[in-house]
């Protein structure tokens, strides 16, 4: 069974009248152990997918599962990364992860508390930092530490929002790799979003593309089938890579080209042409105030 189900979800916002329809007939299904990268343009509507899957977010229609259960609400075993770290500010990089930890299980000790804290900001390559507060960190010591947050729930599913989206590209491999450590040694799920077709690639068991919105949905998945560990060095060489790469980039700027005429097709500008027009003066114009203009004399 899987572990992950979306199960024919829609998503649609505002009133009946004015109503937006993100999402539509999604379906997914995520086995367990499988990292899987959802691949999309900006504002197709991943992130409110992210949220859909991690439970803050109820599907209008449809349903989705962890383990069979409908997911009601976001819970420990769903650990979502934001795309945005949403670290507090006032709080060390070690504080925000306890602050994190503590919600889940409160009954720790201090010391155990703490501890399990470090041993995480450790893993994300961050022990350097434990004290200081975002505002002191590079954005991808940020998205580190936004990392560490979540690894800390220790949750089944790893919910990855664009999770290196503000990073330059050799912190970007860095933290792609240490990902990578982490699902393999742990043995977790993954769900990550990402709009590089070579991430997808080098990181997922599959990679499924999100159409353009309004009323996107998953389309045609790509397997990725590529021994691991793979070697980010030599994947230009390797004939899979390319072929997926071309695929995968030829169908997505198919979905831009068309989504494109879409648009086109849908929304013709109107006709407007205004019956007479006339500019108004540049100069202010005041009315008369005949009391005013009596004292004109005492104005200041
Ligand atoms: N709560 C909401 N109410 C109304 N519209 C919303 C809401 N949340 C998202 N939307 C709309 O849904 C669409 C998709 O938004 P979403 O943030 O999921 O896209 P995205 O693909 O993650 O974008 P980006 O890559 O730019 O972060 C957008 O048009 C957005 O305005």
């Amino acid at each position: 069974m899987a572990i992950l189900e979306i199960d024919n979800a829609s998503v649609s916002f505002g009133p009946p009248s004015n109503r937006t329809d993100v999402l539509t007939d999604l379906n997914l299904q995520v086995e367990e152990n499988e990292f899987v990268a959802v691949i999309g343009f900006s504002g197709a509507g991943k992130s409110t997918l992210m949220s859909l899957l991690a439970g803050l977010q109820k599907p209008t229609t449809g349903e989705v599962r962890f383990k069979g259960e409908s997911i009601k609400e976001p819970g420990p075993d769903l650990g979502l990364m934001f795309q945005n770290y949403s670290l507090l500010p006032w709080l060390s990089v070690v504080e925000n992860v306890k602050l994190a930890i503590n919600a889940v299980d409160p009954r720790l000790s201090k010391s155990d508390l703490e501890e399990r804290a470090r041993h995480y900001v450790k893993m994300v390559k961050l022990d350097h930092a434990f004290d200081k507060k975002p505002h002191e960190l590079s954005g991808g010591m940020r998205q580190r530490a936004s990392l560490a947050r979540t690894l800390s729930l220790d949750p089944e599913v790893l919910l990855l929002d664009e999770p290196l989206s503000a990073l330059d590209a050799l912190t970007r491999s860095e933290l792609q790799d240490q990902i990578l450590n982490i699902w393999e040694k742990d043995k977790r799920t993954v769900v990550m979003i990402t709009n590089d077709v070579d991430e997808a690639v080098l990181m997922a068991d599959r990679i499924v593309p999100l159409t353009m919105g309004p009323g996107a949905t998953l389309s045609e998945e790509f397997k990725v089938n590529m021994e691991r560990p793979r070697d980010r060095h030599t994947l230009n060489d390797h004939p899979e890579f390319m072929r997926l790469k071309s695929e995968i980039t030829a169908f997505m700027m198919g979905l831009n080209k068309e989504s494109k005429k879409l648009s086109a097709d849908i929304i013709p500008m109107p006709k407007v042409t205004p019956k007479s027009f006339s500019p108004p003066s540049l100069a202010p114009t005041f009315k008369q105030n005949p009391v005013s203009n009596k004292n004109s004399n005492n104005v200041a």
